[in-house]
């Protein structure tokens, strides 16, 4: 990512004009007034609001973890988003007290690896963070990120990367609300914000579920129902979340509202599995709670069996709406090949497969090991592996439902025994009950899957000065177009 040439690219340009919920232009970024025609910028003061601006011309020395753009400015580093390496832009700078903005206004001279975002919402939504890099410049910055951060272990290998890296996303959740023409519009949250912006197709899900909740957004005037207003606490629905079996092709489709009473039920299921004859379960959850989760605690199956299957590694899974499921089925089967391959079964191995979710990674690997045991916190996940486990006809696997440091905990001090440790926390890493059990009970090999390389190498530094070493590194791209990166650790007892 180090070649520029100059084209005074101007991000944002094609861009469709969207409104957000409030009927009002989006403020998305960068301007699209001024070129390079109008010269070397100069650096003006002017206020913003309290904010002091000014705007400064700045050149681009490389990406943070977050894909943001190294500028050097008055002394201090500033982070701009959507630059990249060896761009010179025009940046406006807000100052508020201590708290420094930097804005992209204007790229002057444009890197090779800068393309058209493909997406119209880009800008403004934030969901993803790398649509403005051509695909080979998105597999070095994964590359790159994982190569330093795993600097302290060894060299990882490349990373596995996906053909069609976009409609990948097999769960997808809307959230509908009111522009200022009180039309019910539909889409997604801008990151890190409670601002809607109104979508009709989001590239990085599966294209069936945008066109399901397409029609579930126009059929909510007919029925009467009301888009749920989070400030108010009025409204009926909050949210829709589609989940789809990428290869068992069974939709689910769960109606997240905010109150049981669910008037004209029996005709919107009715009307809504007309239009979408493919749609295999419908499902109503009650979320009456003022909370970010999109999920409450009352579940009603509406229709179907309340859950889709879906064919993983050749093996069939059952997953509920509350239940984690890998959202990139494709590069799921290399994550979990690897991940296998690294726990080196040979058919008499104790396996344990904690933060196992509905039982995945586990079931695969039970037909080469001894025995398997299962541990993971959320109840309907451990009710999905153990159907999950008789549905494949797995007779050396168990389920547990429970804290994994706990278990673990419990285990060593029952002197029990581990060969191979496969771990998948979440992004917030795995806690040091957990890693200092897996210590105590001297796995002689432990696989650690993860969704943030910043918590892994914690806990692999860890697991290092405790005795293990490190002795393979896959990081593999489950999340195209966005920062987000997936990485496995195979990890060895010392003396072995
Ligand atoms: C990244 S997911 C991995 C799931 C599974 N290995 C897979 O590939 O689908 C992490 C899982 O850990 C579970 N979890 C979170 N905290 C936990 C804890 N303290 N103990 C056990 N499971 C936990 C979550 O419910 C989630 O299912």
């Amino acid at each position: 990512m180090k070649k520029s040439k100059k084209n005074g690219y101007k991000p944002g340009k094609k861009r469709n004009q969207s409104k957000n919920i409030n009927g009002k232009k989006h403020s998305a970024m960068p301007s699209q007034k001024g070129d390079k025609s109008q010269g070397k910028p100069s650096t003006t003061n002017k206020r913003q609001g309290n904010k002091k601006a000014v705007t400064a011309e700045v050149t681009c020395t490389g990406l943070t973890n977050e894909g943001k753009g190294i500028v050097q400015w008055k002394g201090k580093q500033l982070e701009v988003e959507y630059l990249l390496p060896g761009e010179t832009a025009e940046i406006t700078v807000s100052t508020s007290g201590r708290y420094v903005h930097p804005e992209l206004k204007r790229v002057i001279t444009s890197s090779k690896d800068r393309i058209q975002p493909p997406c119209s919402y880009y800008f403004e939504c934030g969901g993803c963070q790398l649509q403005h890099m051509n695909e080979q410049a998105q597999e070095d910055f994964k590359q790159e990120t994982i190569d330093e951060l795993m600097k302290p272990f060894g060299k990882p290998e490349p990373i596995l990367t996906m053909d069609h890296p976009y409609d990948y996303r097999n769960k997808s959740h809307t959230t509908f609300g009111l522009n200022k023409e009180r039309q019910i519009i539909g889409g997604l949250y801008a990151q890190n914000s409670h601002q809607l912006i109104s979508m009709d197709r989001c590239l990085i899900h599966d294209p069936k579920a945008d066109e399901i909740w397409q029609t579930i957004k126009d059929m909510m005037k007919s029925f009467k129902m009301q888009p749920y207003n989070e400030d108010t606490g009025r409204g009926f629905l909050r949210h829709v979340l589609v989940k789809v079996g990428k290869v068992s092709g069974e939709i689910m489709v769960v109606l997240v509202v905010a109150s049981p009473i669910f008037k004209g039920k029996n005709n919107f299921v009715k009307a809504l599995r007309k239009a979408h004859p493919e749609i295999t379960t419908i499902l109503m959850n009650v979320n009456n709670r003022k909370t970010s989760m999109v999920l409450g605690d009352q579940e009603q199956v509406l229709f179907g069996k309340g859950t889709i299957t879906d064919t993983l590694c050749g093996m069939k899974f059952d997953i509920s709406a509350k239940s984690f499921y890998q959202i990139n089925p494709v590069q799921t089967e290399k994550l979990y090949t690897k991940a296998i391959e690294m726990a080196q079964l040979t058919g008499t191995e104790t396996v344990i497969d904690a933060y196992c979710g509905i039982g995945t990674i586990g079931l695969i690997a039970s037909q080469k090991a001894g025995k398997v045991s299962g541990v993971e916190l959320n109840k309907d996940a451990v009710r999905d592996a153990i159907r999950n486990s008789k549905r494949n006809g797995v007779k050396n696997a168990r389920f547990y439902q429970g804290d994994s440091g706990e278990f673990m905990v419990e285990m060593a001090a029952r002197g029990e025994k581990a060969d191979v440790v496969i771990m998948d926390p979440p992004r917030s890493g795995s806690d040091e009950a957990f890693l200092s059990s897996v210590v105590q009970l001297k796995p002689e090999r432990i696989v650690y899957v993860s969704c943030n390389p910043v918590t892994q190498v914690r806990d692999m530094k860890y697991l290092v000065q405790n005795g293990y070493k490190v002795k393979g590194i896959q990081p593999v791209d489950m999340f195209p177009q966005t920062v987000h990166v997936e990485n496995i650790a195979e990890m060895v007892l010392e003396s072995n």
